[in-house]
């Protein structure tokens, strides 16, 4: 497992473009005041502390929100693109992946799920297709004899 973890406390800001730093949920949950602001979007971690007065949407809701996961929040509202350009200056790192929940997309089931249609999308029309072509040739017979 090649992750460089954040244990720090003074870790903010950091995190160079190369390398991700990974941060444990339980950090994230420590920075919920308005001292120290930290949330998670999408598995990734962002330090809003400064945000939090420049917010159009108000303090209040991101104190609520503060240490949490409120990606589910953050899509309810349905931000504007401005605003997830806005989210780049606050991301510090990624959470842990051992504390990433499946969310929504299972990697294995998604996968499967996507096969399973793939086959399905060919094989009935190709059913289909020789079941007119049967028809027809039926057809072709009766209207012969007759
Ligand atoms: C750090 C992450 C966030 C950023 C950068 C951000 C940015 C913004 C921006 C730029 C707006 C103005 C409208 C727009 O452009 O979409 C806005 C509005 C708003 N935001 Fe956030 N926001 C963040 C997190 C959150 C969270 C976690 C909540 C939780 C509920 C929230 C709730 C709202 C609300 C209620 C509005 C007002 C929407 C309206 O008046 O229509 N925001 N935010």
């Amino acid at each position: 497992m090649a992750t460089e973890e954040a244990s720090g406390s003074d870790g903010k800001g950091q995190g160079g473009e190369s390398s991700v730093t990974y941060y444990r949920l339980e950090e994230v949950t420590k920075r919920n005041s308005s001292k120290e602001l930290w949330l998670v979007i999408h598995g990734r971690v962002y330090d809003i502390t400064r945000f939090l007065n420049e917010h159009p949407g108000g303090e209040e809701v991101l104190l609520e929100q503060a240490g949490t996961d409120s990606t589910e929040s953050f899509e309810d509202v349905g931000h504007s693109s401005d605003a997830r350009e806005m989210l780049k200056q606050y991301y510090i790192g990624d959470v842990h992946p051992s504390d990433l929940k499946p969310e929504g997309g299972n990697k294995d089931p998604s996968k499967n799920d996507t096969c399973k249609s793939c086959w399905a999308y060919w094989i009935f029309p190709i059913i289909g297709a020789i079941l007119v072509g049967f028809l027809y040739r039926y057809y072709m017979a009766e209207s012969k004899s007759s």
